[in-house]
């Protein structure tokens, strides 16, 4: 893999000198450094790819720090509840017969979601999946998108997804072939665009807290967004972080996290359709705990034990990230008993060892009762490792785990939903992670 001697890690037992939390672990590093990731930016800058260990640790303190304030938390609940609301009015005029693409319409959520929490960005896309269900005049807004600033940031962001494919698994040996070449330039041309777009948002937003002295994130009456982007420019100090590590965090805010929760949220919405006795159970929680009409604050989320048992459940069976990597070019390492040579890279298989016999009855069948009562006791902990373990585990966790924690209490308050083909298995495809490719359902209304 990447020209290096790949070893597959698929028993816990191995992970704990991968996992380990420490600062000394010879394993702070994904992959090894490709030239893809250079023409990415992604090498020094943001946290996913980057190579370099001082400049990741530097990034990952500020990305940490600024999704964890309890204020933040709170804040990105009352966002998720908004965009239920909003998908709510959309999901209220589809009739109960009529098939919808479940993996498009928590794409545009989870994004429209992301741009708000991560950047300010007001965007649209639950309302163009509406338009597009509804055949709506469609063209008519694509041209008034046009000017509309938080839709070009949309597209540019769409537009790099596929970009990152393509750095990443293209080698640059092949960038100038024929064909290949026109690729190479076009996403080169929306890097640099979409950099050029993000740079000049962040110097608008830090000259805004600027004219607002003495910003203070919970002040109800400051113009300025108490976003991510927010917290990021709060927390500098002579230009630390640089716009540059800025705009890498926010990009990774976005390729991080709307792709892995829409895929999370389908594989849920899958599993109950095939066990109706559990999202039962699953509303009546929901209904005892926050009624039906309440709105959901942060300090219900943590009264939802079988809500929670159903997404850990879900994402045993169907882990978002199935293989994890590793990689120490530094140093020889040692793992159980083995010894490796350094430049060893290691793919931790988190889809097999999450359905282990060893740990997990039935490794193959949705039993909730795994997650219920004291389980973190009973799980060994590198058995279920959905986020990752150790230094670079997931950061993103309690935030993502609060939004799909929302998004079920909100939804299925209100409607359940059928699976159009119920024979067939679910279906992914494998980039780097798994990724919905299509689910049809049918929305029927509670009574
Ligand atoms: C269901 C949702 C999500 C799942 C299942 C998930 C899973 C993961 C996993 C397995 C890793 C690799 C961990 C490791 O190698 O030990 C990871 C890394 C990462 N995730 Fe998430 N993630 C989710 C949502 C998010 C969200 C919402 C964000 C942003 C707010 C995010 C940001 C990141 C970042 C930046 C990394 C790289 C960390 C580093 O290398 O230091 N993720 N995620």
């Amino acid at each position: 893999m990447f020209g290096q001697r790949c070893v597959i890690i698929s028993s816990p037992k191995y992970l704990k000198e991968l996992f380990s939390p420490s600062v000394h672990s010879p394993f702070l590093r994904r992959l090894p450094l490709t030239s893809g990731f250079i023409e990415l930016g992604m090498d020094k800058e943001g946290l996913l790819l980057n190579c370099d260990v001082p400049k990741w640790r530097h990034n990952r303190k500020f990305f940490q720090q600024s999704l964890s304030p309890p204020s933040f938390l709170q804040l990105c609940t009352k966002y998720t509840v908004e965009y239920c609301e909003e998908i709510i009015g959309y999901w209220d005029c589809i009739k109960d017969d009529e098939v919808i693409r479940l993996d498009e319409w928590f794409r545009a959520f989870t994004s429209d979601m992301m741009g708000l929490v991560a950047s300010g960005s007001k965007e649209t896309s639950m309302k163009i999946q509406f338009m597009k269900f509804t055949n709506q005049i469609y063209k008519e807004k694509k041209i008034e998108d046009e000017k509309n600033k938080g839709e070009i940031y949309r597209r540019l962001r769409s537009e790099y997804a596929d970009a990152l494919g393509f750095y990443i698994f293209v080698p640059k040996l092949l960038w100038n072939l024929p064909f290949i070449s026109v690729a190479a330039k076009y996403y080169k041309n929306i890097l640099n665009y979409l950099t050029e777009f993000e740079i000049q948002f962040i110097k608008e937003r830090k000259q805004q807290i600027k004219i607002e002295k003495d910003y203070n994130i919970s002040d109800q009456n400051s113009k300025v967004r108490p976003d991510f982007l927010t917290m990021l420019i709060t927390q500098n100090t002579e230009d630390d972080p640089s716009p540059d590590e800025i705009k890498q965090n926010i990009r990774e805010m976005f390729s991080a996290g709307t792709g892995t929760t829409t895929t999370t949220l389908c594989s849920i919405v899958y599993l109950l359709a095939k066990y109706p006795e559990h999202e039962d159970r699953m509303v009546k929680e929901i209904l005892n705990v926050i009624g039906n009409d309440d709105q959901i604050t942060t300090s219900n989320l943590s009264k939802l034990p079988f809500t929670e048992a159903i997404i850990n459940e879900s994402m045993r069976l169907y882990p978002v990230v199935p293989i994890t990597y590793r990689y120490s070019p530094d140093q020889n390492t040692k793992i159980g008993d083995y010894h490796f040579n350094k430049d060893t890279i290691f793919a931790i298989n988190l889809s097999h060892i999450h359905r282990n016999s060893e740990y997990f009855e039935n490794p193959d069948q949705f039993i909730l009762e795994r997650f219920l009562g004291n389980w973190k006791e009973r799980i060994p902990k590198f058995a279920f490792s959905p986020f990752g373990h150790g230094m670079r585990n997931c950061p993103g966790k309690n935030f993502s785990m609060a939004e799909m924690k929302v998004i079920l209490a909100t939804i299925y308050r209100k409607y359940t939903f059928k699976l159009v083909n119920p024979n067939e298995p679910i279906q992914f495809k494998f980039t780097l992670v798994n990724d919905i490719s299509k689910m049809e359902v049918y929305i029927e209304r509670r009574k």
